[in-house]
């Protein structure tokens, strides 16, 4: 990680702060104002989790720096299927005549209407990906009232201009917008890098996630914590976003959301926040070395004569420097990050079934506490795959399989607990496979007659509860209703059908 970076918010944040914060308030929440993190929502009342805090419509949406060839109005990728239409105002490329409804594509459109501005003549330029940028900026011409808004947004400048991404923004999006196409009498070169930053800074991912960036200003607000309270979840049909709380918030406290990874380490959250959204989070979970005794990150040394010992990292060690808690060896920041990557690259790309990485997680065992983030990760896809992979069904597992999946998924949610609880989709996976490995378990155990009907009787119910809450999570994440609807149509029946016949 290096040297620590500073954190206190500079002019552009300061004078955010006379903006009326009112804008970003609703009957649930206020928008205050910190020198460290600049503007944040607060709870007005208390919150029960899985309250939905906040519902928007995107400001304004558009292909992320770097798109390369796309429909100008659904952000289709145009190389892998080529446009067959033409916008018939503007004349830039469209996949079909529908997609010239788009709402994001009418600032755009008038404007190279206007200015006759011709879409590249080359099928692969990078020019498309200054166009999110532009609707940001012309909200300056054709909408005044959302261009406040719009420009009184987090774009970090101070710091992003002493970074290669400012050379990029300005090759990029500077370049196209005021150079080749013109718009240099329209707008400054300060107004197009602080829209680059508007969108670095405030942007959610929709749809293509590499590629279609979208402003939500008021959810935009929300401060991030590496142990959130509320998450996002965007409906791809409308585009619209949706806030939830994950856990309860009181009245008065800050309503925050993890902006990346919150299932990574420390020195990947920080490096990744650093790198994206240009800030150093001093959560308590990032200021304490065993991640709140979750080990996290924790090592395992691999010194010859220890291998025992813990290597952790002090986080107020400004050389980032890994102890071993039982001898001297010591490892740096960066042989930890390389061989962080090197796991991550097996996790990533080389653990095709179950058996390779049930044997992965044995190799872990030398390296890593059983608790971090990469074996964990692992632990997370095998209870994913154990009786869902290639074909193999859940009732095809062996009683000891069944058990294997149990087990796995009671670590993962304990590590959950502590790091991210809440009504997470990450948990209520977990939850799911959960309840279904103990009712193959029970099943197993009723037809062996090994266990009394009783005792049977008290885990179906508990796995009952378990799928009600997976449910109650699915319900509220868009992405996952479609499944809640599924469980509550049939396991959901299923389970209650044979807890009713265990008399
Ligand atoms: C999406 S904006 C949030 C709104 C912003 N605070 C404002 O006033 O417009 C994200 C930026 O807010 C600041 N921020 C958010 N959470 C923070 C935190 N936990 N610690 C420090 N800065 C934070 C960082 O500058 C970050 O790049």
């Amino acid at each position: 990680m290096g040297k620590k970076r500073g954190n206190k918010k500079g002019p552009a944040a300061a004078a955010a702060t006379n903006q009326n914060l009112k804008y970003f308030e609703s009957d649930l929440f206020q928008c205050d104002y910190s020198p460290i993190c600049g503007r944040f929502l607060k709870a007005k009342v208390d919150i029960k989790k899985g309250t939905l805090i906040l519902k928007e419509k995107p400001l304004v949406a558009g292909p992320k720096v770097l798109s390369t060839a796309l429909c100008v109005g659904c952000h289709a990728d145009t190389l892998k299927t080529p446009a067959k239409s033409k916008c018939t105002k503007c004349g830039w490329p469209m996949c079909t005549s529908r997609c010239e409804d788009s709402p994001f594509h009418k600032l755009d459109c008038r404007l190279f209407r206007e200015k006759k501005i011709d879409h590249p003549a080359e099928i692969i330029s990078t020019d498309y990906g200054a166009i999110g940028i532009l609707r940001g900026l012309l909200l300056k011409l054709y909408q005044p009232q959302e261009w406040k808004v719009f420009s009184s947004l987090e774009h970090n400048n101070e710091i992003r201009k002493k970074l290669p991404i400012w050379l990029e923004n300005e090759k990029y999006v500077g370049k196209v917008i005021r150079e080749k196409w013109g718009l240099s009498e329209t707008f400054s070169e300060e107004e197009v890098y602080s829209a680059c930053g508007v969108y670095e800074v405030n942007g959610f991912e929709i749809g293509d996630f590499s590629k279609f960036g979208a402003i939500f200003p008021k959810a935009s607000m929300i401060a991030h914590d590496c142990i959130p309270n509320a998450a996002h979840y965007v409906n791809e049909d409308d585009s619209t976003l949706e806030i939830h709380a994950l856990l309860d918030i009181p009245a008065g406290t800050n309503i925050t959301m993890c902006y990346d990874c919150s299932l990574k380490g420390t020195n990947v959250r920080q490096r990744t926040l650093f790198k994206t959204k240009y800030f150093t989070c001093k959560c308590t979970r990032c200021m304490s070395p065993t991640e709140l005794g979750s080990n996290f990150s924790t090592l395992i040394c691999t010194a010859n004569n220890c291998k025992k010992g813990q290597l952790l990292k002090k986080t107020e060690d400004d050389e980032g420097i890994w102890k071993c808690s039982r001898c001297p060896f010591t490892m740096t920041d960066e042989a930890v990050d390389k061989l962080l990557g090197k796991y991550q690259a097996t996790v990533n790309k080389s653990l095709p079934n179950v058996k390779a990485q049930e044997e992965f997680l044995q190799e872990c065992k030398s390296v890593f506490h059983p608790n971090h983030y990469i074996p964990l990760e692992v632990k997370f896809n095998l209870c994913m795959a154990y009786g869902r992979e290639n074909g193999y069904k859940l009732h095809e597992l062996s009683q000891q399989e069944a058990y294997r999946k149990l087990e796995l998924c009671h670590e993962v949610l304990k590590a959950l607990d502590l790091l991210t609880p809440g009504m997470t989709v990450v948990r209520g996976n977990i939850l799911y496979e959960l309840q279904a490995a103990e009712v193959l378990i029970c099943r197993n155990l009723l037809e062996s007659g090994k266990c009394s009907k009783a005792l049977i009787k008290r885990r179906v119910q508990n796995a009952l509860k378990t799928l009600v809450e997976a449910i109650q999570i699915f319900e509220i994440c868009d992405p996952m209703k479609m499944l809640a609807e599924n469980a509550k149509a049939t396991t959901l029946i299923e389970l209650k059908g044979w807890l009713n016949s265990l008399k």
